[in-house]
């Protein structure tokens, strides 16, 4: 699919080294259909890299997808260079007019603090409290699932006595859903956490449906029964190389860091580690995009052109 971006973001000569199709805006405008407007708050300091992760994915689908960038206002980006943040992102002030067809909401290595220490965390609630009317289906990524699942339900998060760190198979908890549709009964996700949510904390809630889970994670998926969240524990969007980068990182500040489980082959960190899960990663953004997203969204092609034309 044509993901359309902005002409010069790094992460569009990425994607088409890997032959994934993105669309310049010239061209986009083109093509006489509506594309879908999908939000990316990326808090992740690594941003780059969390854009090529997550637009490869979005990639794969016969959909044209626009995507907005969106960090937060209130937090001053150490590892994220400003003139990068003022090319390519905007802030929820910016767009909250504005209705969207999906959003997305990344992790962020802030999960050992009380959600009310981080700094964007009065902003964030707006944002979740916005996306209950401007958006059609929010996808929450690991830290953010935390703090989704707290905001709108209460669960607390609760730490972990040592890092959930590898990659993991997971089952399915109920059959024939949409967001799981083509996916095999055991499937592989990474997670690369200090803190997780108990599914007992989850099951008092009537609207939320766990469908999938792992015996050494926990739980991996949380979905309210209208789509219109999406809670996902884990790392699908990762690159193979990710939680070696993440490994070597702490080895290399001397920190007491387990080896990923079920990564290098034979548990052997000079060994490269071969991706077990990107299949499933691919499924899982295009059954949201295409059944959460595209057959739930109003057609509003006014509201669109106002946006077009106004941000
Ligand atoms: C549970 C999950 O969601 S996992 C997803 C998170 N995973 C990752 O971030 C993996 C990649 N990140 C990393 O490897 C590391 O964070 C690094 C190497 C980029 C930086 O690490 P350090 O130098 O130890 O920490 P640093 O002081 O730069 O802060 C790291 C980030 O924590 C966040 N942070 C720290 N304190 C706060 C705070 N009070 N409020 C909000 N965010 C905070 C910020 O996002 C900050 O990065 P940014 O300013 O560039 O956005
Ligand atoms: N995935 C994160 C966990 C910290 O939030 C990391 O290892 O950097």
């Amino acid at each position: 699919m044509p993901i359309k971006v902005p002409d010069t973001l790094p992460a569009k000569e990425v994607l088409a080294n890997e032959n994934i199709f993105v669309m310049d805006e010239s061209r986009a405008y083109q093509q006489d259909i509506r594309p879908l407007r999908i939000a990316i708050l990326n808090l992740m300091p690594t941003k780059e890299t969390t854009e090529s992760q997550i637009l490869r994915l979005l990639g794969n689908t016969p959909l044209q997808v626009e995507i907005v960038l969106l960090h937060p206002r209130s937090h001053t980006s150490k590892n994220t260079s400003a003139q990068h943040l003022d090319m390519f992102y905007k802030t929820f002030d910016e767009i909250k007019r504005h209705r969207f067809d999906g959003l997305i909401i990344t992790g962020a290595p802030v999960e050992q603090m009380d959600f009310e220490e981080v700094n964007y965390w009065e902003e964030l609630k707006d944002i979740f409290e916005w996306s209950k009317t401007h958006v059609t289906s929010t996808l929450h990524i690991c830290w953010a699932s935390q703090a989704g699942l707290y905001y709108h339900f209460g669960v607390p998060k609760v730490a972990l006595p040592e890092k959930c760190f590898g990659v993991f198979p997971h089952s399915i908890n109920v059959p024939n859903i949409k967001l799981l549709r083509g996916f095999d009964e055991i499937f592989y996700v990474p997670h690369s956490r200090h803190t997780s949510v108990n599914r007992e904390d989850i099951i008092v809630h009537e609207e939320l449906d766990i469908l999938s889970e792992s015996e050494d994670s926990g739980v991996y998926l949380v979905a309210t029964q209208d789509g219109k969240q999406i809670f996902v524990t884990g790392h699908s969007e990762y690159d193979p190389l990710s939680l070696k980068w993440e490994y070597e990182r702490d080895v290399h500040k001397g920190m007491d860091i387990a080896l990923p489980v079920n990564y290098f082959p034979k548990d052997d960190p000079s060994r490269t580690p071969p991706s077990t899960w990107r299949a499933h990663a691919n499924l899982l953004f295009s059954n949201w995009l295409n059944y959460y997203v595209y057959q739930e969204t109003p057609f509003d092609m006014e509201e669109h052109a106002d946006y077009i034309y106004h941000i």
